[in-house]
C-alpha cells in the first residue's frame, strides 16, 4: 500500500519512555509454525505490522483461519491444509514467507513455493534451505521461479549448514518436526528467533533439543497439540530506539526488552560513551551531556552486532565527530540508506561493504526509504536535525515498526503522518 510520507521536525529534546513491540522476526516463524498443528493456537505479542498481514494472507490461502483478540493476540486454526502452493504474489512481498515450505512439507508432504522476495538491497540466496531439504530426504526441483518439493516419508539425516542462516535453520526444523525420523542440524543458527520458534514448537509437543547451540536435533513426533505462546520482545526495534536516544543525545527508557539479547549493541553504544543502565526488562539509555566517540562496527550473526541495526548505527555515527568504520559482511549490499543520508549532509564513503563515516551535523531534506531498516536510519537522522525531513517509502517502515509516528510522539518527537491506515484484520 502506498502511504503518505512521514513529516519529521527534528531538533526537539526527546524524553520519557517507549515500549518495544514484540519481535517481528520471531513472530513470523512462530505464526508459520502453527501450520504444524491441527488444533487451535493462541499467540500473544504479535505486532500489527504489514509483514504479519502478509503472512496471514498467505496462511489463509493454505487453510489457516485467524482472528485477532484484542490488540496483539491472534488465534490461529489450521484443521486442514487446503492448498500446498505459496504463490508469487504473496511470497514475493516478504522473504520470511519462504519458510512456509518446511511447514507445508511437514503437514502435507508436498509444497510448491515461489522464490522469496524481501528487502530489496541485493541478492539473498536460499541455497542452504535447498541443500538442507535435499540432504534430509526431500526431492526438490526448480522451475520458472518456483520450487517444487515433496517427501516420501519422514525427514532423516544429518546436515551441516555451510554458513549460519536464520531462515534456513527455521525451514529445516519446520520440515522435520512431524514423523518418525531423527534430524541433526549442525552449524545451525543460534539466533533468538530460532530459539523462540523451537520453544513454541516444544510447548505444543515437538521434540527439539539444542536450540541456542550450533547443533539442533529434531526427533519427529506424530502430531502437535494446540496451545498458547508469547513471542519475545523485538531486539531490533529496541536497538533502533537505543540508537535514536544516542543520535538525539537524549535520555530514554526503552521498555519491554530482553537485555541479554542486546549485549553486542549495548557494548558498542557504551564504547561510544552512551550510558546504559539495566533495570529488569527496561534499558535506560542516556546520551545527555556526553561527547560521543566514533567507533568501528562489523555485523555478524547473533550474538554479534546485527545487520538489521547497521543502517541505524550508520545514521547515528554520521552525527558523531571523528571517523567511524562500519562493515556489513552479512549483507554486503545493504547500503540504500547511504545516498539518502548524503542528502541530509552525511559524509559517508563506500567501498565494498565498508562505510567510512566522518561525523557531521546533519540537515533536514526530503528522503526516501528503499527498505525497512534504511527507513529507520532516516527517521533517526531526521530527528537529529532542525527543519523538516519528509520521508517517503513509509510502507517499508510499516513492515517493521508498529504505530511508529504515534509512539515517537509519545517521547516528544514532532512526527506526523497523514495516512496511518493499515488493513487491521
Ligand atoms: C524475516 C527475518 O527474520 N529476516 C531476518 C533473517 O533473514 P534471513 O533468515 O533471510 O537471513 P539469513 O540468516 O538466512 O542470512 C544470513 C546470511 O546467509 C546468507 N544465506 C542465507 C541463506 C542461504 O540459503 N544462503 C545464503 O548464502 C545470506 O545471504 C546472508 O548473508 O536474518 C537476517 C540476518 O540476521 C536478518 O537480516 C533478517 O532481518
Ligand atoms: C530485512 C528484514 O526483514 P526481511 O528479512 O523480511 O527482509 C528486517 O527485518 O530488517
Amino acid at each position: 500500500m502506498q502511504l503518505t510520507p512521514l513529516h519529521i521536525k527534528g531538533g526537539r529534546a526527546l524524553s520519557g519512555e517507549i515500549t518495544v513491540q514484540h519481535s517481528k522476526n520471531a513472530a513470523l516463524p512462530v505464526i508459520v509454525a502453527t501450520l504444524l498443528s491441527r488444533e487451535p493456537v493462541t499467540l500473544h505479542g504479535i505486532p500489527r505490522l504489514s509483514d504479519v498481514y502478509t503472512i496471514l494472507d498467505l496462511m489463509a490461502h493454505l487453510g489457516t483461519q485467524h482472528k485477532w483478540v484484542g490488540d496483539n493476540s491472534l488465534e490461529l486454526y489450521t484443521p486442514e491444509i487446503l492448498n500446498t502452493d505459496a504463490p508469487y504474489a504473496l511470497v514475493s512481498k516478504m522473504r520470511a514467507s519462504f519458510i512456509v515450505m518446511g511447514a507445508i512439507l511437514a503437514r502435507a508432504g508436498q509444497a510448491t513455493v515461489s522464490m522469496p522476495g524481501g528487502c530489496a538491497w541485493g541478492p539473498r540466496p536460499v541455497d542452504q534451505h535447498v541443500k538442507a531439504f535435499r540432504a534430509l530426504g526431500v526431492t526438490l526441483t526448480e522451475d520458472g521461479g518456483n520450487f517444487d518439493a515433496w517427501r516420501e516419508g519422514s525427514l532423516n539425516g544429518h546436515f551441516v549448514f555451510e554458513l549460519l542462516t536464520v531462515g534456513g535453520t527455521h525451514n529445516a526444523i519446520l520440515a522435520s518436526v512431524l514423523g518418525d525420523g531423527v534430524v541433526v542440524l549442525d552449524n545451525a543458527s543460534i539466533d533468538t528467533d530460532v530459539v523462540d520458534m523451537v520453544e513454541f514448537l516444544n510447548s505444543l509437543g515437538a521434540d527439539i533439543t539444542g536450540a541456542g547451540t550450533n547443533t539442533i536435533t529434531v526427533r519427529g513426533v506424530p502430531e502437535l497439540r494446540g496451545g498458547s505462546y508469547t513471542v519475545i520482545p523485538d531486539r531490533i526495534e529496541a536497538g533502533t530506539f537505543m540508537m535514536l536516544a544516542a543520535a538525539t543525545r537524549c535520555k530514554l527508557k526503552v521498555k519491554n526488552v530482553r537485555p541479554d539479547h542486546l549485549r553486542a549493541v549495548t557494548a558498542k553504544l557504551q564504547e561510544m560513551g552512551v550510558q546504559i543502565t539495566e533495570d529488569g526488562t527496561t534499558l535506560i539509555v542516556d546520551a545527555t551531556g556526553t561527547e560521543l566517540k566514533a567507533v568501528n562496527v562489523t555485523t555478524q550473526s547473533y550474538p554479534g552486532f546485527p545487520t538489521d541495526l547497521q543502517p541505524q548505527m550508520s545514521a547515528l555515527l554520521a552525527t558523531v565527530p571523528g571517523t567511524s568504520v562500519v562493515q556489513d559482511p552479512v549483507y554486503p549490499d545493504r547500503l540504500t540508506h547511504v545516498a539518502e543520508l548524503h542528502r541530509m549532509g552525511a559524509n559517508i564513503t563506500v567501498s565494498g561493504y565498508t562505510q567510512v563515516i566522518q561525523g557531521a551535523k546533519l540537515h533536514a531534506a526530503p528522503v526516501k526509504a528503499a527498505d525497512l531498516r534504511a527507513g529507520a536510519a532516516l527517521f533517526i537522522a531526521g530527528l537529529t536535525t532542525e527543519g523538516e525531513t519528509v520521508i517517503d517509502g513509509v510502507q517499508y517502515l510499516n513492515r517493521g515498526y508498529e504505530r511508529l509516528a504515534e509512539r515517537l510522539r509519545g517521547i516528544g518527537a514532532n512526527v506526523q503522518q497523514h495516512d496511518l491506515a493499515l488493513a487491521m484484520d
